[in-house]
């Protein structure tokens, strides 16, 4: 191998062809943007010589393979990107901490991410790089499965153990060992798909990423800036093709699905489509912004009228400051940036477009929100009805939340809509895998994540059952469609937005309306900073402390002072803190019993800073 030799060789290529391929060369971060005319001819000349030097690098690169072994590759690369002296657990969500600190965290899980896929078969696997409502200066890695669901829990231990591997050494013990336990081949077919958000390390993570990636990996795409809700459905349509496939894995193709989903259901509800009144949507400034103008767009101002609020997603300092999902919901107050009166529709995404959450203010200026418990109340009770208007009595239609779900949504499902109610740990992933026990699952956490399950049965039944009645064939067409604007690999804030759109429509309900299915018990959530959160320890579904001894006993202690009380503890998996919550009658009371509670986890549990 000579360079000098490949020029005569590329000389012999058209010119076209090089510059249309350079934008996707190994160095493809140089992307060259050709377009002007009179930028092209050394537009061309440059990209024959990025050409060039790409395949010295590869041609580089074989000859060093054939000399040594895929660990010792990994062992050098990887040594350029130290971990830095934390211990990185993976988490809730994933791993999150500041995007600068994370390189080794984000080279690893290239590697991590490719033998998955090769665990399962050459599946495609994906990774998305977003800290979701955190601040921007943070980011975050979290890998997703074969069916679009979170990574199975089995394979978490695997990321903290590879991500905290001190040494060059320790880290290929580490692979070794996955690779054994599991019985991998490293030579086995792997297909890997990421995307990142708009924060500002996500490009420098995304190259560490496909650094990991191009050691262990030949296929994986890179789906650029989406949301993570898109990420996951794009995992689940690759996966599906060859089978029953779930959509097209594209945005034009998540757009079409589920936009003409909803369209035909606002069809169908045969309003006057004078009524489709704007809704106010407030995008945290992230990556939700230009997504849902892109749905938005494709579905048409006729259907929707969703006007895009805090979309400045290239200034500074601005994604989730004052705004998105959890700013909304951890404040119960509006974004000061979006002007809010009487009658005008609201609602926040967060910085990565997988939740959701409405509100507005009443006719008295009284602050409403309709957050994940509203969410899933209002499905559960449009697709009770539905279910009942096509005659389907034999499909179960049930719910899950988590313990912060207001004491009012529980008892409203369980109690006036006769629904069974599961309440399971925190986190998508595992309100996911209890909604699975359904046929049709609705599962939402508090803050607004959250989507609808469908089993094989319940698909099949809405598809296959014969209409008896026009009533009849009008709700099994609605169940279809209610389906299709679902994106059933996650919760997701866009495909969230559309199906409640389309409830609110069938059901000619305002936001009043709906906020009137029935009224939260006044809530607090307080947190606790800890010595140690590890010491804290939880059962029935995190309502229950085991450790540290003694604590569970002093909150009941505390909460049975307050008519309706109800308080529980845990330690957060996203953030270094312990967790308070607490709900009684009145305000004055939850107020009171959240922080004599909060006083007992940091006498009991070793409090640090200041007391609550
Ligand atoms: C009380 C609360 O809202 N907890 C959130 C928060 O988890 P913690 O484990 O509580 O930090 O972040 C998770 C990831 O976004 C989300 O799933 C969860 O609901
Ligand atoms: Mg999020």
């Amino acid at each position: 191998y000579n360079p000098s030799k490949i020029m005569p060789i590329m000389a012999t290529i058209p010119s076209k062809t090089i510059a249309n391929y350079s934008g996707v060369m190994p160095n493809g971060r140089k992307k060259l943007k050709i377009g002007k005319k009179t930028q092209l001819l050394s537009s061309i000349s440059l990209a024959q010589t990025l050409l060039c030097r790409s395949l010295t690098q590869i041609a580089q690169n074989l000859s060093f393979s054939s000399r040594m072994s895929i660990y010792e590759l990994i062992s050098q690369e990887s040594a350029k990107y130290p971990k830095p002296n934390i211990t990185f657990s993976y988490g809730t969500a994933g791993f999150r901490d500041i995007g600068t600190v994370l390189v080794s965290t984000v080279f690893r899980m290239g590697l991590l991410a490719a033998l998955r896929s090769k665990k399962c078969h050459g599946e495609a696997i994906g990774v998305m790089i977003t800290a979701s409502h955190n601040k921007e200066e943070d980011n975050g890695i979290k890998l997703v499965d074969p069916k679009g669901d979170m990574l199975h829990s089995s394979w978490e231990t695997y990321c903290t153990l590879l991500a905290n591997a001190q040494s060059e050494v320790d880290l290929i013990s580490v692979l070794k060992s996955i690779a054994n336990d599991e019985n991998i081949d490293l030579d086995a077919q792997c297909n890997v798909l990421y995307a990142c958000d708009t924060r500002p390390t996500s490009p420098l993570l995304v190259e560490v990423l496909e650094r990991g990636l191009s050691l262990l990996c030949t296929n994986s795409t890179n789906f650029g800036v989406v949301t993570t809700p898109q990420l996951h459905y794009f995992v689940l349509c690759i996966n599906t093709q060859n089978t029953t496939p779930y959509g097209i894995p594209t945005i034009e193709g998540y757009n079409t699905k589920i936009g003409n989903a909803y369209r035909a259901i606002v069809d169908s509800a045969r309003t006057d489509l004078h009524i489709v009144t704007p809704i106010f949507v407030d995008c945290a400034n992230g990556v939700g912004a230009k997504q849902m103008q892109l749905l938005s767009n494709y579905i048409g101002m006729k259907y929707i009228k969703a006007l895009t609020y805090n979309d400045d997603t290239t200034t500074l300092n601005k994604l989730n400051v004052d705004c998105g999902a959890d700013y909304v919901k951890t404040n119960q107050k509006p974004p000061p940036s979006l002007e809010i009166y009487p009658t005008r529709r609201c609602c926040s995404f967060d910085g990565d477009a997988d939740r959701l959450v409405y509100y507005f203010i009443d006719n008295d200026n009284k602050f409403k929100l309709l957050d994940g418990d509203k969410i899933a109340s209002l499905i559960a009770l449009h697709f009770r009805d539905l279910l009942q208007s096509a005659g389907i009595t034999k499909l179960n239609l049930g719910v899950v939340q988590t313990a912060y779900a207001n004491g009012s949504s529980t008892k409203y499902m369980r109690n006036t809509l006769k629904l069974p109610v599961s309440i399971t740990n925190t986190g998508v992933k595992y309100l996911h895998h209890v909604a699975q026990n359904y046929d049709i699952g609705v599962y939402f956490e508090a803050n607004g994540h959250g989507s609808v399950l469908f089993s094989k049965e319940a698909t099949e039944t809405i598809k296959n059952t014969e209409p008896q009645s026009p009533a009849q064939k009008e709700a099994l067409h609605k169940l279809c469609n209610f389906h299709d604007v679902i994106n059933e690999a996650v919760g997701d804030a866009m495909s969230g937005l559309l199906l409640v759109e389309a409830i609110l429509l069938s059901r000619q309900w305002t936001l009043e309306n709906w906020d009137q299915m029935y009224s939260d018990m006044p809530n607090k959530l307080l947190k606790v900073k800890v010595a140690n959160r590890n010491i804290f320890q939880t059962t029935n579904a995190e309502q229950t402390l085991v450790s540290p001894d003694g604590l569970q006993e002093i909150i009941d202690s505390i909460v049975c002072n307050y008519p309706n009380g109800r308080s529980f503890v845990r330690p957060s998996g996203t953030e270094d803190a312990v967790r308070v919550y607490a709900e009684a009658s009145t305000a004055n009371d939850t107020n009171e019993l959240a922080y004599k509670v909060a006083k007992a986890v940091y006498e009991k549990g070793g409090g640090i800073g200041p007391a609550p």
